[in-house]
């Protein structure tokens, strides 16, 4: 959490109010437009909380949407449901993403699905801005009509850092706490969750505009003087040599760094004689820490990631919680039978999106969601939407011989349990003894019959067991596309973490590798995934692996959405197939940041110079090499 929530400051003034004024804006202007547009927000916060509490008026009736106050959204729910009744659809597919679903009936055309995308919303025509997209996704969590909410500290800042199924990390009521602050009588109809999202868009939008008109006048009035070209002025040495004994206020420094982006997008026009870019950077990057609460080390490297303008979306993103999600265990149910025991609870949900069938976002819950009887018997995985993406990429088939090489707690190795219809072996292995308890508890619960849980070092594979159809290495990872929810991590990462890590997982994903068989008949596939959006731990590692066994080669993930992973980084290129990698972002795709590479292996032999390495096509075949060791 930055110092802005901690410190319950406002949320910044839209960088468009102040890119729209050009030259210096004083002091007295910016008290005035934080003034302004924080009475305006409140106003329209009002306004939304007031249209936003007409769901709990049902709740305190004692009529909610399953009762006689039915909402348009769950009568839509049920009549899919009911229809999807009438047909015989196998609990589980395999080949990745098209498992059943209630929106996947056998006789559905793109049309049904159309049809159920209504279902997000009777007249939100956005329906598909959840879609796999580049798009953004406009599902905004309530939490951000509260800009400086705390909330999502409750967010699980466990060692499980890429958000899955811990199910203390759900049982609180989390975000949803907000949906009691709508609680009011009123005559008004019932407004689902997502009228009431896309009525606060519109209040947002309005706001932005009031604002922008509010600043407009403002500078008219004279207040921001350009003259011929008043230019901001970044503080001298010992201006920030006075800053570090007495720092600004926060509002004071997010002013100066929308002054500064303003600058760096028109650096010709509006920079300071005398001053470089990287002088605006340096400033930037410090405002930056001091603003967000990250270390100069992180800042630096995340901020080499985004435009400027991005990397304040991103940083903001990591400011609020992702929604929370379930993945369907169709091994014990179907989604759409969930997803009707879940609302006949009074739980709110919505299909996450296209691009999955078992995902549901839970919009609000009146049950702790990591607690109902639905939970308990194994019917769903509280798992992160990104946390999706490796398995779908990894599409496990029936029968194979699948290696989930880091799985502790199990989110993915359930999931491939499940898309295998628990048919052949996952071996779900994890170095951490400890974390493996959950590991075994969630494959227990979720009825999972084709794993077996070992406990070793990733690196000794395949000298313990090889030859396997696929193997997935979700990499341990500094975190950094998890910050929302562990925001330890913008402190506590430093180089030497960075340097093992990558380390560690270079030499992991070499030992997965050499631990599947190219000749498998179905598979030969590796998949390699983290939950940070750093470079040295994504592009770099995939790159190093493919320089270091060229009997691998990347391959399409098969995700649709995701920008592509970077084939050059501040001066440096790599393989040009590494845009076949997928990139995730929160302030994109709302949903944690993650990376995703797919590789096929297409030799059991590395033929690499002198060095010839004949790596298991069998299974427990140990690893034979020949002419010299390898060194990871
Ligand atoms: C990102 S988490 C895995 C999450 C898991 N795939 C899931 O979906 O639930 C990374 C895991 O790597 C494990 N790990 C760390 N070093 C390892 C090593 N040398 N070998 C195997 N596992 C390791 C950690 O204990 C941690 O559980």
């Amino acid at each position: 959490m930055g110092r802005r929530a901690r410190n319950k400051q406002g949320a910044p003034l839209p960088l468009e109010l102040e890119n729209k004024i050009e030259g210096k804006v004083t002091k007295k202007l910016h008290d005035r437009l934080k003034h302004e547009a924080q009475r305006s927000r409140k106003q329209k916060l009002s306004a939304a909380k007031q249209n936003a509490k007409k769901p709990e008026q049902t709740k305190t009736n004692g009529k909610r949407k399953d009762n006689s106050v039915e909402p348009k959204k769950a009568k839509k729910i049920k009549a899919q449901l009911e229809e999807e009744e009438e047909s015989d659809v196998e609990m589980v597919q395999v080949d990745g993403a098209p498992e059943d679903g209630w929106d996947n009936a056998p006789i559905e055309s793109d049309e049904d699905m159309e049809s159920m995308s209504d279902f997000d919303s009777s007249d939100d025509q956005e329906s598909d801005a959840e879609s796999a997209s580049d798009e953004k996704v406009t599902q905004m969590p309530l939490s951000l009509l509260e800009s400086d909410s705390d909330e999502d500290e409750n967010a699980n800042s466990d060692e499980d850092s890429d958000g899955d199924e811990l199910a203390d990390s759900a049982s609180g009521s989390g975000g949803m706490e907000s949906y009691d602050e709508f609680d009011m009588d009123s005559d008004e109809e019932p407004m689902t969750f997502r009228d009431m999202e896309k009525k606060s868009r519109l209040l947002d939008k309005e706001r932005a505009e009031d604002e922008e008109m509010a600043a407009l006048e403002v500078a008219g009035a004279g207040a921001v003087v350009e003259g011929e070209r008043e230019v901001f002025q970044l503080p001298t040495e010992e201006q920030v040599a006075a800053e570090e004994e007495t720092p600004l206020d926060l509002t004071q420094v997010q002013m100066r760094i929308q002054e500064i982006i303003r600058v760096l997008n028109n650096f010709a026009e509006l920079r300071e004689d005398g001053r470089s870019r990287s002088d605006y950077m340096a400033q930037l990057q410090r405002d930056m820490c001091f603003y967000y609460g990250y270390n100069e080390y992180l800042m630096e490297k995340l901020l080499q990631l985004f435009t400027v303008s991005e990397a304040v979306e991103f940083f903001e993103a990591n400011e609020v919680g992702r929604p929370v999600t379930v993945r369907t265990n169709t091994l014990k149910t179907r989604r759409r039978d969930l997803a009707q025991a879940l609302i006949n609870r009074g739980v709110n949900l919505d299909p996450i999106g296209k691009w999955t069938k078992v995902g549901l976002t839970i919009f609000d819950a009146p049950v702790p969601i990591g607690a109902t009887p639905e939970y308990m018997a194994g019917h769903y995985m509280i798992q992160a939407a990104s946390s999706f993406l490796p398995v779908i990429a990894l599409a496990p088939q029936e029968n194979e011989r699948v290696l989930d090489m880091s799985a502790a707690p199990g989110g993915k190795t359930t999931y491939c349990s499940a898309l295998m219809k628990n048919t052949g072996l996952v071996v779900a292995n994890d170095a951490n003894r400890e974390r493996q308890k959950a590991l075994v508890a969630n494959i227990h619960r979720l009825g999972v019959a084709n794993a077996i849980v070992c406990n070793y070092d990733g690196r000794e594979f395949p000298k313990i067991m090889g030859g396997f159809d696929r193997v997935l290495l979700d990499a341990p990872c500094s975190g950094t596309g998890v910050i929302s929810k562990d925001a330890s991590v913008k402190t506590n990462k430093g180089p030497e973490d960075f340097a093992m890590l990558t380390n560690l997982q270079k030499e992991l994903l070499l030992s997965a590798i050499d631990s599947v068989s190219a000749d498998s008949s179905t598979g030969g596939v590796i998949v390699y995934s983290t939950c940070s959006v750093t470079v040295e731990e994504n592009e770099a590692v995939v790159n190093y692996a493919l320089a270091k066994r060229p009997n691998i080669c990347l391959v399409d993930t098969g995700l649709d959405f995701g920008r592509s992973g970077f084939v050059s980084f501040r001066g440096r290129s790599f393989h040009s197939s590494l845009s076949l990698t997928r990139r995730f972002y929160p302030h994109i795709h709302n949903m944690d940041g993650f990376f995703v590479a797919k590789f096929k292996k297409t030799s059991n032999k590395i033929q690499t110079g002198e060095n010839e390495f004949t790596v298991p096509t069998g299974s427990g075949v140990k690893l034979k090499q020949k002419k010299k060791k390898r060194h990871h």
